[in-house]
């Protein structure tokens, strides 16, 4: 089904795409139409081609074959980055700004007429506020621009691009570091954006926002164009089977007998400004959820059991033993695999391979007389190239190289490669598409029936949907414990703090007691 075609020209017009990175073929003759005034979707299974799309139709990279027109215009030459920018930008979710900058000087950089010789700083702030009141942008112009959250960061980088002329902006998975609230102004923003005349490509792996905010979709599948349509004409499931090539089923979840030893025991821990009075228990094979929107401690709870953040007073004990707190070593040492938040600062080396990443954790396991065993590190590392559908030409690939969701998956092996008793994932499938979301899940679901013992970190209900129980954290307490087979709209109301903790916690949360 292809969109009408309007009196206009299309604002972008991408004809037979091809890259090819040495024998792999990141897109194979795609095609992409976007008409002005449409915010248009592009979803995709990781490395599907999209973030290699943007890549082309922003200049970044030359496509080995294929047209791009801007308005009926052909393109400008690759890499004539100063032209390509009047047409269109992209905010990624990695930030593109110089964090030691102000905003005003991140907005104004590299522009003729600023910055060479001497710098007439009131001009520069008047500007800069001028560029962000015209798009109604409320982020002040003096701030560190490495000081600003990431809904303020990506909001400065969308007046940046509109300051270049662009009125075409792709957002690559902006809501994957935001929370509900934050999601909930971004897409507000944008609708106000859209009515001044920006028009937005969105790409997410999260699918009821491609429902909430897009008038069309376009999906890609192993490099190629299978769909583009307008929303309303492709429910969710045909959106899913597009994406998969598969017939979707819906899932069912069913509680499970449990009644294994404890494998952690967290008790009464406290951290001054994250998190307070929070006990619970894992048992032998149980999956736990904690959750919570932004800010609630959860992240900062699950760091201290993995040892990178400490806790000021509680005690956390493994098999009834305690570790020494604040150092990975230790915890890994004694039993415990995570999947960090931050994958790119704490996940994987980007230079090394598949199959060095994944096994890092285990390779003095590994080593005989301190040699590693190439063999068995690359047959491990097979397993888990093969478990958890990792897109790579093989596990020799650098991970650098790999889409954002393999990297992930990357990590993932590495957290479980070591076959731990506790395994703690933190947003363990942010960027991480929907079937191998599943994949991942089930992979983990499947560990605890081998007796791991799992906590799941998330503000994700479908990370969550297969945990025996969800525990929700509100402003640095537990408020909330929903057993498996809850609703969206139970969890969501609890994280949001919308509903008031139920009895069991509600001696903790006194109000007098909070800490923000
Ligand atoms: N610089 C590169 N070198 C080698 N291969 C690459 C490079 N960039 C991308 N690829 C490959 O191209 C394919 C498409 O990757 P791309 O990053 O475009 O996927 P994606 O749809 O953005 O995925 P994700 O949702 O995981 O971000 C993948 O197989 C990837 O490994």
């Amino acid at each position: 089904m292809m969109q009408e075609p309007t009196a206009a020209p299309p604002l972008l017009e991408a004809v037979g795409l091809v890259k090819r990175y040495g024998s792999n073929t990141a897109l194979d003759g795609v095609n992409l139409t976007v008409h002005t005034g449409r915010t248009h979707a592009l979803v995709g299974r990781n490395g599907a081609g999209k973030s290699t799309l943007v890549s082309l139709i922003t200049g970044l990279n030359a496509a080995d074959e294929g047209q791009i027109r801007f308005n009926g215009q052909d393109a400008p030459a690759p890499g004539n980055l100063h032209e390509w920018r009047k047409h269109v930008a992209c905010v990624y979710q990695k930030s593109t700004i110089v964090p030691s900058l102000s905003v005003a000087e991140n907005l104004l950089i590299n522009r003729q007429d600023f910055g060479n010789g001497w710098i007439d700083w009131q001009r520069v702030y008047r500007t800069a506020q001028d560029i962000l009141d015209e798009w109604d942008i409320p982020v002040d112009v003096r701030a560190e621009a490495g000081s600003l959250d990431v809904e303020n960061r990506q909001l400065m980088e969308i007046a940046r691009s509109l300051s270049y002329g662009a009125r075409f902006i792709i957002l690559d998975e902006p809501t994957a570091m935001l929370d509900g609230r934050a999601i909930k102004r971004l897409f507000a923003r944008m609708e106000k954006l859209h009515e001044q005349g920006v028009t937005f490509l969105f790409i997410s792996h999260h699918l009821s926002e491609v429902y909430d905010i897009c008038q069309d979709v376009t999906v890609y599948r192993d490099a190629r164009h299978i769909i583009t349509a307008p929303v309303a004409e492709l429910d969710k499931r045909g959106l899913i089977e597009a994406m998969t090539g598969e017939k979707y089923a819906e899932r069912e979840y069913h509680p499970r007998k449990l009644d294994g030893e404890t494998t952690l025991q967290v008790n009464q821990l406290n951290r001054n400004g994250a998190y307070h009075n929070v006990s619970f228990a894992v048992r032998r094979g149980e999956m736990v959820g904690l959750a919570g929107g932004g800010g609630c401690g959860k992240i900062a709870v699950a760091e201290t059991l993995v040892g990178l953040q400490t806790a000021d007073a509680g005690e956390i004990l493994l098999k009834g033993k305690p570790y020494p707190a604040g150092s990975v070593k230790a915890a890994l040492a004694a039993g415990i695999g995570f999947v960090p938040q931050d994958r790119h600062h704490e996940g994987f080396v980007p230079d090394m391979s598949i199959a060095e990443n994944a096994t890092l954790s285990i390779l003095e396991r590994l080593s005989r007389w301190g040699f590693i065993s190439r063999k068995r590190q690359n047959k491990l590392a097979q397993q888990w190239f093969d478990a958890l559908d990792i897109k790579a030409y093989g596990i020799d690939q650098p991970v650098s190289g790999l889409s954002g969701g393999n990297q992930q998956k990357v990590v993932q092996a590495r957290a479980m490669a070591n076959n731990p008793d506790l395994l703690v994932m933190m947003s363990p499938t942010a960027g991480v598409d929907i079937k191998s979301k599943e994949t991942l899940l089930d992979y983990v679901a499947k560990s605890s029936e081998n007796g791991t013992s799992v906590l799941i970190v998330s503000d994700e209900p479908d990370d969550l949907r297969a945990c025996d129980r969800v525990l929700v954290m509100y402003h640095g307490r537990i408020t909330h414990e929903f057993p498996i087979g809850w609703q969206d709209q139970q969890l969501i109301a609890a994280m949001e703090g919308l509903t008031e903790a139920q009895p069991a916690f509600a001696a903790t949360t006194a109000p007098e007691e909070h800490t923000p």
